[in-house]
């Protein structure tokens, strides 16, 4: 297999999806990030597009990176112009990165359409600009857009455009599935037209509109190509563009292709996590390889066989990307979901012991009745410790009252809780308020306990979701309210189902509570 040069544009083509934008820092900070993960190639955007980008290439000139190359993108030049008067071709030297990646029209129905001038002019813009570019950077890469497109529509004036790519001196020549409409049953055929018709060394970048940017990637590989351009976690424009995190693992542990080495592949997960934070999205917990169910393990007949052999049910072995297995609880588990996670909580239990069918049943029953248990780990150790009578009741609440006031149809609501817990002999009574019924409540019920479990004041409620199930036969309809909460060392997860949304966030805190004295106390 060839030896592959991977190209990340996550910081220009990545920036195009929508909803994310980088900060100049984010930027350079992502940089620092994929150049340790052993990128060859790290496009840092467009600098005759917008300040931001043109301020990206100053300072990642201040930054030592260990192996990646800085490429600057922009187009060929603009028509009736030359080179070196088209502000666009002026700013790409102007960066003065260490390769410069110009996109050109290959579709005639492009040509025609979008810069409205003859097919010969076109082929001339790619020539010149590639010629001039090529005389005053080193290493200079030509992205033919629309490739597939235009050789399906015009093959003849799709070789031309890159063979006048490669006269100009281009150092490789990138076919584009733009418009990400392409197959990977078309790609062979085409390819090896291709080859026949140039000799510079060849690459791929594909947009995912048809789910296939990764396989397109993959299979162009195979056909003999040697430089990948996409992103990480598939950020692009529209469906995004071919995601680095799949095609990475897939070229070195599947296509024996070691583009990175295996301690570089170990950061991937922390490499798409990290980016996911600094673009301010929730990471897509089923992506491939990355994502956090990757390799969580549901169904009881898949973990009942992955406890035997990992290999069951996992293509690879989830450390070699940084990523682990994890099992879910849910109604669909069987004894081995609850005998891997009394190992995970470090809990002594026997497939034997019926207390082991009575958790499985209690879990049944629970999830009918609207719990969920996969985001909430922590109330399910504790709902396994006690049916195991080895929790301490670390307090119990006699009561609580929470009340909502609006005195003034200006004037904000006030909620207010007070609470009354039993610690030991002595009984707690405290009032709080809250901006809302279930932040009146948290403060109250923590004022209470923080006198006797001062560690509490550590404790913070991150997230909080609500969802209202449907009512079945014969039945209410009921919440269910999950919340996260953390301190310095952990974050965890906890669920209450009530009838009334208050009843629900009540149970789901009071179990947050617990499981923070449970775990300092060092289980
Ligand atoms: C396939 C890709 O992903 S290509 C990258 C797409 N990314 C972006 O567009 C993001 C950055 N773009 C920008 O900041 C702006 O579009 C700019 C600065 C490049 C251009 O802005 P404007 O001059 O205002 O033009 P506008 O965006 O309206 O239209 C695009 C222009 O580029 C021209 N153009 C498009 N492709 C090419 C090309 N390969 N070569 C030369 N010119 C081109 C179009 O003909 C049009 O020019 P015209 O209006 O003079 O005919
Ligand atoms: C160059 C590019 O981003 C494309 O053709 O999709």
């Amino acid at each position: 297999m060839n030896q592959i040069r991977l190209y990340d544009t996550t910081l220009r083509d990545g920036s195009q999806a929508e909803d994310v934008s980088f900060l100049v820092t984010d930027k350079i900070r992502i940089a620092q990030k994929l150049d340790e993960l052993g990128i060859h190639y790290i496009e840092g955007g467009w600098p005759g597009s917008n300040p931001k980008d043109i301020a990206f290439f100053k300072d990642i000139k201040k930054v030592s990176l260990s192996g990646a190359k800085i490429a600057a993108f922009g187009s060929t030049r603009r028509a009736k112009i030359t080179p070196d008067k088209d502000n666009n071709i002026r700013t790409l030297i102007q960066a003065e990165p260490d390769v410069v990646t110009i996109f050109g029209k290959t579709w005639d129905f492009h040509v025609h359409e979008a810069l409205r001038i003859s097919l010969e002019e076109n082929l001339e813009l790619i020539y010149d600009s590639l010629a001039y570019l090529k005389e005053h950077i080193g290493e200079v890469i030509y992205d033919a857009e629309h490739f597939f497109d235009g050789y399906k529509a015009n093959p003849a004036y799709a070789l031309k455009t890159l063979q006048a790519a490669q006269e100009a001196g281009a150092d490789c020549i990138v076919l584009c599935d733009t418009n990400g409409g392409t197959l990977p049953y078309e790609l062979p055929a085409i390819i090896a037209a291709v080859k026949k018709s140039v000799s510079t060394p060849l690459g791929i970048h594909a947009h995912n509109d048809s789910e296939c940017a990764v396989a397109n990637s993959l299979v162009a590989v195979e056909n003999g190509i040697v430089h990948v351009q996409g992103t990480i976690n598939g950020f692009g424009e529209r469906c995004g563009n071919a995601n680095l995190c799949s095609i990475i693992p897939s070229l070195v542990l599947k296509m024996e292709s070691p583009c990175v080495a295996d301690e570089q592949l170990k950061s991937l997960r922390g490499v798409s996590r990290y980016i996911y934070e600094l673009a301010n999205l929730v990471p897509n917990k089923h992506m491939a390889y990355v994502g956090n169910s990757a390799f969580a393990h549901k169904g009881g007949v898949h973990v009942s066989a992955i406890q035997r052999h990992p290999e069951t049910y996992e293509h690879v072995r989830p450390e070699r990307v940084g990523n682990v297995t994890r099992v879910l609880i849910s109604d669909l588990s069987g004894r081995s979901n609850i005998l891997a996670k009394a190992e995970q909580f470090n809990i002594n239990l026997d497939s034997k012991d019926p207390v082991t069918l009575e958790i499985l049943e209690d879990i049944k029953e629970l999830e009918n009745k609207g719990y969920q248990f996969e985001g909430a780990e922590a109330s399910f150790e504790l709902l396994m410790r006690r049916a195991l009578g080895t929790i301490r009741p670390y307090f119990s609440v006699i009561g609580y009252r929470v009340i909502d006031t609006k005195r003034h149809e200006d004037e904000k609501t006030l909620s207010e809780a007070t609470v009354q817990v039993k610690v030991g002999g002595r009984i707690e009574h405290t009032a709080a308020e809250g901006n809302g019924p279930v932040n009146a409540l948290d403060h109250a019920l923590r004022k209470a306990l923080e006198n006797f479990y001062p560690q509490l004041k550590e404790m913070r409620l991150l997230d909080y979701k609500v969802r209202v199930l449907p009512a079945g036969k014969g039945t209410a309809s009921v919440t269910r309210v999950l919340i996260e909460s953390g301190d310095k060392m952990e974050r965890w997860g906890t669920v209450g189902v009530s009838d009334n949304i208050i009843d629900a966030s009540y149970h789901a805190l009071i179990d947050a509570l617990q499981y923070k004295l449970l775990k300092d106390q060092g289980r």
